[in-house]
């Protein structure tokens, strides 16, 4: 046997001299089993990726760590396009057919129920991601399912799963509620702001854009783009070019992408800044939430004041005024006026605030806690840290109540009731409340 027949054809890559032991047999079945094992790695990456329709973007990159999506959903055959059909079908006269996105949110849950109750058609997608307890999410789910409400699993990231929608449903709108929230937040995880709140965004008008009938989109801006303004209560006219978060920063960056959507395919698009929503089925990030939780716990909770113990407020609203301003919103929304990407004349562009127009104290939104829940609080009173938050917001909404006589009726002690006989009755008692 010479030295030659144990040479591979690459020479230089294989040295047989530092192998004794090397036999032919071995190396043969060696090339055997790397190409076998080669051939399944690369069998199952493929299969990996398109085992469903769905599968190959309903998956965040890698590169982002921020979505931590619970399970690979799937979509597709038969019977889902026909639940699909049927929970998007009108049921009223002059009805509208919604696709609502963050449909498993706080304000998606809320605004389906209220669309499908008067009869439009409703279809909900949502990605289910854990920003917060996934579980809350999935009894929202739960709600509207019993209301007939189906609510896709997919990521607004995945081009495929939307067109395959459009394709199946001719939305008249588009209720655009999928984000990533939060103020805070956003200084640990960039990432998920910039995949949701502005990747995501474009996803969706381009196939809006591309769609036919082209829907009108009503979209979730944000009172935090009013950033270090100083002028109150905030207007839409003023300026809102000085963010203070992240957060704040793709909301403002979702206002100047609507307008470019506007602008070239003449699609409709009315921008929502909602001013600090609460109420039941709430958000657990937010401070009146984790203040409940914590009050009951008997743990302390951080309590922000401006400079030169300043007062911290916000214009608090409470649910079913967001609810009734998302929907005088889709009511007077015009058609847009493109299809198939063409834009054939000038479309409507709104911005509204939608807030209470009376802004509250963090101090007093603790007080109000206190009574309700019938336990005293330990305040931890301290600095506003630099994480983005603004001291104060105050939302003026003439403008909305010009458009579609918008009029906020509850104050933050009849709604923080409601929201804390809900908190108690969901998590059951005060004990599995604070676990
Ligand atoms: O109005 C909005 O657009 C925004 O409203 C909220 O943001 P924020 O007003 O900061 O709501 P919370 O996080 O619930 O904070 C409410 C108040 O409690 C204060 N806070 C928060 C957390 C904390 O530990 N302590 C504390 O005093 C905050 O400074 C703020 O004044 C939402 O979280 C955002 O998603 C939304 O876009």
């Amino acid at each position: 046997m010479s030295h030659l027949d144990h040479t591979p054809s690459t020479p230089g890559k294989f040295k047989i001299d530092k192998s004794p032991y090397y036999s032919r047999t071995r190396w043969h079945s060696s090339v055997a089993k790397l190409t076998l094992w080669s051939f399944l790695f690369v069998a199952i990456i493929f299969l990996f990726f398109y085992r469903s329709p769905s599968s190959s973007s309903n998956n965040p990159p890698s590169s982002d760590p921020s979505r931590r999506y619970l399970a690979s959903a799937t979509w597709g055959g038969a019977a889902w396009e026909k639940r699909v059909r049927t929970s998007a079908r009108i049921r009223s006269r002059n009805g509208f057919s919604v696709l609502v996105t963050g449909a498993a949110g706080f304000v998606g849950t809320h605004v389906s129920s209220a669309l499908k109750r008067r009869g439009d058609g409703v279809l909900g997608i949502d990605n289910f991601n854990d920003y917060y307890d996934p579980t809350l999410k999935r009894a929202r789910q739960a709600l509207l399912e019993r209301s007939g409400v189906l609510i896709v699993e997919g990521d607004i990231n995945d081009v495929a799963l939307l067109k395959k929608l459009f394709d199946m449903v001719p939305f008249t709108h588009v209720m655009h509620l999928a984000a990533q929230a939060g103020v805070r937040y956003a200084m640990q995880n960039p990432g998920s702001y910039v995949h949701s709140n502005i990747a995501g965004f474009v996803s969706l008008l381009e196939v809006c854009k591309d769609a036919n009938p082209q829907p009108a989109i009503v979209w979730a801006s944000s009172s935090s783009v009013y950033g270090l303004n100083t002028k109150v209560p905030f207007s839409e006219k003023d300026r809102t070019d000085q963010p203070a978060s992240l957060y704040a920063a793709t909301k403002k960056a979702g206002e100047e992408i609507a307008h470019t959507y506007n602008h070239i395919y003449g699609l409709s698009l009315t921008g929502l800044r909602f001013f600090t929503v609460y109420g039941p089925w709430g958000r657990p990030d937010m401070a009146y939430f984790f203040f409940t939780k914590d009050i009951l716990k008997g743990k302390s909770i951080p309590i922000f004041e401006a400079a030169n113990h300043g007062t911290v407020a916000r214009d608090f609203t409470y649910i079913d005024d967001i609810v009734k301003g998302c929907l005088g919103s889709l009511d007077t929304a015009q058609k847009s006026t493109g299809s198939g990407g063409k834009k054939k004349g000038p479309a409507q562009l709104r911005v509204f605030n939608l807030g209470n127009t009376s802004p509250v104290p963090v101090t007093d939104l603790v007080s109000i806690l206190e009574r309700l829940l019938k336990v005293k609080a330990k305040r931890n009173v301290m600095k506003l840290p630099r994480n983005g938050d603004v001291p104060y917001t105050h939302a003026n909404i003439s403008y909305a109540q010009k458009e579609f006589r918008y009029k906020p009726t509850t104050d933050l002690q009849t709604g923080l009731k409601k929201f804390v006989r809900w908190y108690l009755s969901y998590y059951g008692d005060k004990k599995a409340a604070v676990r």
